[in-house]
């Protein structure tokens, strides 16, 4: 009996330190390299996520050990990127070297089928088919859809200003850009504030489940071995049910489109001709029906948390800072006069309003961090990266580092002034991501901010309410979306 007691304990042991050797095997990588980080540990910085806001571990990291650090997620090395001229080297020159996202969670045929999630020669592919759909054109085409949902939503918030009330924004604006990239996505036009329990909304409310606290995917990344078993207890990128219904609901609306064209300028027509295209050009990778629908899906996923993040700490800022406020304000009354319609063009005359843009994205990118992954083993300039290495750009650490931005935790939007703005280090700024793999739908962001941003503030003064967090607001922890631990607060008063 003892021996069968002393072999099961021998095989649990040996079975342990198999474990121990599987994940610490690469443990020795960056100090071998000289390259600076915390002391390894069995999880590594996995265990550190329950108890800090990403953005900040960043800059703690960066503080401590200098702009290029290395550390573990489990068994991955991970080399965190905030030297703007590496980021340079490996978003751009070294591209192909590093032109995939790591991406180790449970993956069904539509997810794995997403642009931000595909790499290689299909990447490319469905890059270029869906590129055309986001030109200056395009975008255009797009305003009178968009400027149905700003009407939409200006009478919603005339209820709210009228009640006097303090507004939680990420919830209200959360509303517009669901409204607005249903109908630009999908065709479909909702009023997600005036039916708030549209089951499609409250789909795309719930269907995102990554973070960094969420112990299943902390358990893909420690082990990426046990993804089928995730897979297989429904842990995976999107909760089952909500995905479900979105796909329903786009197969619906194609179906639909084939029975009955329609010259809606929206991304399904578009999508569906580039599918239509890329049969008819019998040469390279045919862009299929999960091609189609993943990405009409991911273009909703990328789209309404980001828009809707930036929109809330645009109102933030211009809240705290009411002269700011006022210019942005006097710059549209001189450019656009009292009553011009804010369109595809003359927006782009609102010099200071993107530099109000730029400076909250800068603060407050809406993706705290960005990830590339190194297919081949290189040096750059003195720094090695070994094959397999996952990169991480620090993006909100590397937009409030003091050796590129004075006082970097003030917002002040005259560092985008033509005159500052030559001394801008361009990869020490970027919200949208950096090179080819950059934010396919800046162009869509940037017009919808600015529509909806001309209407708001030609009718309301953004004011803080004792709820409004000054000077500064507290980011949630483990969260790679750019969250608040709590709700925005911000008044609407008419003007
Ligand atoms: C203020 C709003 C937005 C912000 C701050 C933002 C930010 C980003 C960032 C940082 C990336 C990663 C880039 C990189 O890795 O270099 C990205 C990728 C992406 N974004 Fe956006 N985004 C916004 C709006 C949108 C919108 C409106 C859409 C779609 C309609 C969209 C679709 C995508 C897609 C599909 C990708 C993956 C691109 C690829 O891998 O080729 N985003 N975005």
């Amino acid at each position: 009996m003892l021996e069968y007691f002393i072999c099961f304990f021998a095989f649990i042991a040996a079975l342990a330190a198999a474990f121990y050797m599987y994940i610490t095997w690469h443990h020795g990588l960056f100090k071998k390299f000289g390259i600076p980080g915390p002391e390894p540990t069995f999880m590594g910085q996995l265990t550190k996520y329950g108890g800090v806001a990403v953005g900040e571990m960043d800059r703690e990291l960066m503080k401590k050990y200098g702009k290029v650090v290395g550390y573990y997620h489990g068994r991955t090395p991970v080399l965190n990127v905030g030297d703007p001229d590496l980021v340079k080297e490996i978003c751009i020159k070294h591209f192909n070297n590093f032109s995939s996202r790591p991406f180790n969670v449970p993956k069904d045929l539509y997810e794995e089928a997403f642009l931000t999630v595909v790499n290689g020669e299909r990447w490319r592919n469905s890059r270029s088919v869906l590129s055309p759909s986001f030109t200056s054109g395009k975008m255009r085409a797009m305003v009178p859809l968009m400027k149905n949902c700003v009407e939409n939503f200006l009478k919603h918030l005339e209820k709210h200003a009228e009640s006097g009330k303090a507004v939680d924004v990420k919830t209200m604006f959360s509303g517009f850009t669901l409204d607005v990239i249903c109908t630009t996505a999908f065709g479909i036009d909702i009023d997600s504030q005036g039916n708030p329990d549209n089951p499609l909304i409250l789909a795309a409310k719930d269907a995102s489940q990554f973070n960094l606290r969420n112990p299943f995917n902390l358990i893909c990344i420690l082990l990426p071995f046990t993804i089928p078993i995730m897979d297989f207890f429904g842990v995976g990128f999107m909760k089952r049910e909500p995905k479900k219904f979105m796909i329903d609901t786009i197969e619906k609306v194609i179906a639909e489109r084939q029975n009955n064209p329609s010259d809606r300028a929206d991304f399904v027509s578009l999508a569906m001709k580039a599918k239509e295209d890329s049969e008819k050009r019998q040469e390279g990778r045919v862009f299929n029906q999960h091609d189609l629908i993943g990405n009409l899906l991911v273009f909703m996923l990328a789209a309404y948390d980001t828009t809707s993040t930036t929109l809330s700490f645009v109102s933030y800022c211009l809240a705290t800072h009411p002269d700011i406020q006022d210019k942005v304000l006097h710059e549209i009354n001189q450019k656009l006069g009292k009553d011009e319609e804010p369109d595809h063009e003359n927006i782009t005359k609102l010099k200071y309003l993107q530099q109000v843009i730029d400076e909250t994205l800068r603060l407050f990118p809406a993706l705290i961090r960005t990830v590339r992954y190194c297919a081949e083993d290189i040096d750059i300039n003195g720094t090695f990266i070994a094959k397999g290495t996952e990169i991480s750009f620090p993006v909100f650490a590397i937009q409030r580092d003091p050796d590129f931005w004075e006082n970097p935790d003030v917002f002040d939007p005259e560092r985008f002034s033509p005159e500052n703005k030559e001394s801008i280090n361009p990869y020490s700024h970027m919200p949208f991501g950096m090179g080819p793999r950059n934010c396919i739908g800046q162009r869509l962001a940037l017009l919808e901010l600015k529509l909806v941003l001309v209407c708001i503030l030609r009718s309301y003064k953004i004011c803080c309410t004792p709820e409004t967090e000054t000077p500064n607001v507290k980011m949630a922890k483990g969260e790679l979306f750019l969250r608040t631990e709590k709700p925005i607060h911000v008044r609407f008063e008419k003007r």
